[in-house]
């Protein structure tokens, strides 16, 4: 790959393609830490969808702290895949989760982007591996997997394919912390990255408790936001259960608890996702809603994460790190 054509924090204009709900969190992200965002959405009704998300999310982005000369006018709508990255200097993909698209999405950009320029794709599963195959000098294409939304949720999971210069991996990792993300560099391939599997698991279950009729869609959301879930948000599950062996920590916890890890709670199988169980997941969730819009679901999960960010001294200005253009 040839080298990249600047610095990973002296990068000023991104493009982002695709701009549904991630592609239009990285945009709103990107915008509010300085950066010129050029987007491109083949959907005809994509820029009014795009500068409503940015709209909506604006608010949000000015409490947590905006880099200097941030603005949503520095946001241009491309007509073009070439035109949007004709003088990238990054480009994040977010088009549909669907194998072949992404195959032929990627090796046009690959084939667009000026020579050098790091490309990362947002999906949420996909090996890079698998999704390099037609590119031309798939040695700049990586996996930076984000988080719903990439405009407040720190985490980025950046890992390379088979095919991509290592080089790539540590420029993009750096970028993205210049970025104001929080970044876990992988090694090497897992499906589903490394929070993905984690999430998955829970899900799983989560989904078997409802179509066996063992727990409500509420039930299950109140077991982690009044459970576990107020631990993670500041402390993981590992150094979590270590606490659960009281002064003997994780030795202890293991020795303790270790042996009902052979307990049939975990063993299950992905559960058929048929129409009953599909109905009774949006049944459920319109139920927890309670007449909440998206809009105002999304308004509040904002806040709450500003909430959470905030109380455990995790803002970008609280980390020293504004990533300021
Ligand atoms: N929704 C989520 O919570 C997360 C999604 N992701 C990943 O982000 C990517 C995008 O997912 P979402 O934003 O949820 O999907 P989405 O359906 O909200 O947005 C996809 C956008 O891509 C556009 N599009 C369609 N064909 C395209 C093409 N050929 N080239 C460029 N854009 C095209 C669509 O018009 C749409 O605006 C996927 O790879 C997904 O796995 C990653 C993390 C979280
Ligand atoms: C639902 N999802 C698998 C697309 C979620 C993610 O990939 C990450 C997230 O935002 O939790």
């Amino acid at each position: 790959m040839p080298s990249p054509p600047c610095a990973p924090d002296r990068v000023r204009r991104v493009a982002c393609i695709g701009a549904g709900v991630i592609g239009g969190g990285w945009v709103a992200h990107f915008l509010a830490r300085g950066y010129d965002v050029t987007a491109w959405d083949p959907a005809p009704d994509a820029e009014t969808k795009l500068r409503r998300l940015v709209d909506a999310a604006w608010p949000a982005l000015e409490q947590i702290g905006l880099a200097e000369g941030a603005s949503p006018d520095r946001l241009t709508l491309a007509a073009t895949l070439e035109e949007a990255v004709a003088d990238a200097e990054f480009v994040q993909e977010s088009a549909p989760e669907k194998l072949e698209l992404k195959r032929s999405l990627l090796a046009q950009l690959d084939a667009a982007a000026p020579e050098g320029v790091v490309i990362a794709s947002s999906t949420s599963g996909y090996p890079m591996t698998d999704m390099q195959t037609e590119a031309t000098d798939p040695g700049r294409l990586l996996v930076g997997h984000p988080f719903n939304p990439p405009y407040l949720i720190p985490l980025v999971e950046v890992v390379g394919g088979e095919k991509t210069d290592p080089a790539a991996v540590e420029w993009a990792s750096a970028f993205y912390k210049a970025a104001a993300k929080s970044v876990i560099t992988m090694d090497r391939e897992l499906p589903g990255f490394i929070a993905n599997r984690l999430q998955e698991a829970l899900w799983r279950e989560a989904l078997h408790m409802v179509a066996s009729g063992e727990a409500t869609v509420q039930d299950i959301d109140d077991s982690i936001t009044e459970g576990p879930g107020l631990r993670w948000a500041f402390m993981g599950p590992c150094l979590t259960f270590a606490l659960a062996g009281g002064e003997g920590g994780m030795g202890h916890m293991l020795d303790h608890f270790g042996p009902s890890l052979k307990s049939p709670w975990t063993r299950l199988e992905a559960p058929e996702l048929d129409d009953s169980l599909r109905t009774a997941m949006v049944d459920g969730c319109d139920e927890a809603a309670g007449g909440r819009s998206i809009a105002q679901l999304v308004a509040e999960r904002d806040q709450g994460v500003i909430n959470v960010l905030r109380a455990t001294g995790r803002l970008p200005d609280q980390r020293n790190e504004g990533g300021d253009k």
